[in-house]
């Protein structure tokens, strides 16, 4: 095994959640459908949820109702959003499952002293009862949602908020994620960015600029990390 850079102990991984640590697209298609169902709406496929995840439930059920022509009012949305919060939590852990090599990059990472932490624009309640289900909850000294704190991805307080939460340091923090909301906060909060393509993003990730690309978790490594942690502290200081 890599050994423990000296001052591993500070360094922090962040992670988006759906659509980087968990394969959720089953289970939300599955919610979504049966929310807009209750406005006789025709079901959304796994290929809009690209387009429709992102920023949070609230988000995702209005613009699925606009894309099956039905827009809907602030009123409406509420009882809805509750409908999904209900089917969602009562089927979990359903489909879900961590992406290829999750389980083991988290291991090795914690094995070389870093902490881990979630920071997702889902209801931070729906975050951490689907870690517990799954049992993944004790790698994270913290997991925040889209309504934790006032502002959410790609507000970059939201990103440094769960940083001070799980006891990270900004300048030894590096985060992972899947769309567009995960590499804008961590350009926006000043921190390197992986970006995986496994996710739901609308657009290919190479656009979004991350400082780098994995297409696997084994290639989540102590050296990526480090390295990406040097390259930043150097730009910072130039
Ligand atoms: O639930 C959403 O819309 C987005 O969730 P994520 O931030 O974990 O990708
Ligand atoms: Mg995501």
């Amino acid at each position: 095994m890599t050994p423990a850079p000296e001052n591993a102990g500070q360094a922090l991984i962040v992670f988006d959640l759906d659509g980087t640590l968990l394969d959720t697209h089953v289970d939300l298609v599955e919610s979504l459908n049966y929310t807009i169902a209750a406005l006789d709406l025709e079901p959304v496929t796994y290929d809009d949820l690209t387009h429709l995840v992102g920023q949070g439930a609230r988000v995702m059920i209005e613009r699925a109702c606009k894309l099956q022509g039905r827009p809907i009012s602030s009123e409406e949305l509420a009882p809805l959003v509750e409908r999904f919060v209900a089917h969602y939590s009562a089927n979990m852990p359903g489909h879900t499952e961590p992406y290829p090599g999750l389980v083991a990059a988290m291991d090795r990472l914690k094995a070389s002293g870093y902490r881990l932490a979630v920071c997702t624009n889902k209801l931070e309640g729906l975050a951490t009862s689907l870690l517990e289900k799954l049992g993944l909850t004790h790698y994270f000294d913290a997991i925040t949602g889209g309504d934790t704190f006032e502002h959410r991805k790609p507000d970059a307080r939201h990103l440094t908020g769960t940083i001070e939460r799980a006891g990270g340091d900004v300048s030894r923090s590096v985060m992972i994620g899947d769309s567009i909301n995960d590499i804008a906060v961590a350009k926006n909060a000043a921190v390197p960015s992986i970006a995986v393509p496994f996710g739901y993003s609308d657009v290919p990730v190479s656009s979004l600029d991350p400082d780098v690309i994995i297409t696997h978790f084994d290639e989540l490594t102590v050296e990526l990390v480090e390295d990406l942690l040097r390259d930043s502290a150097t730009k910072v200081a130039v």
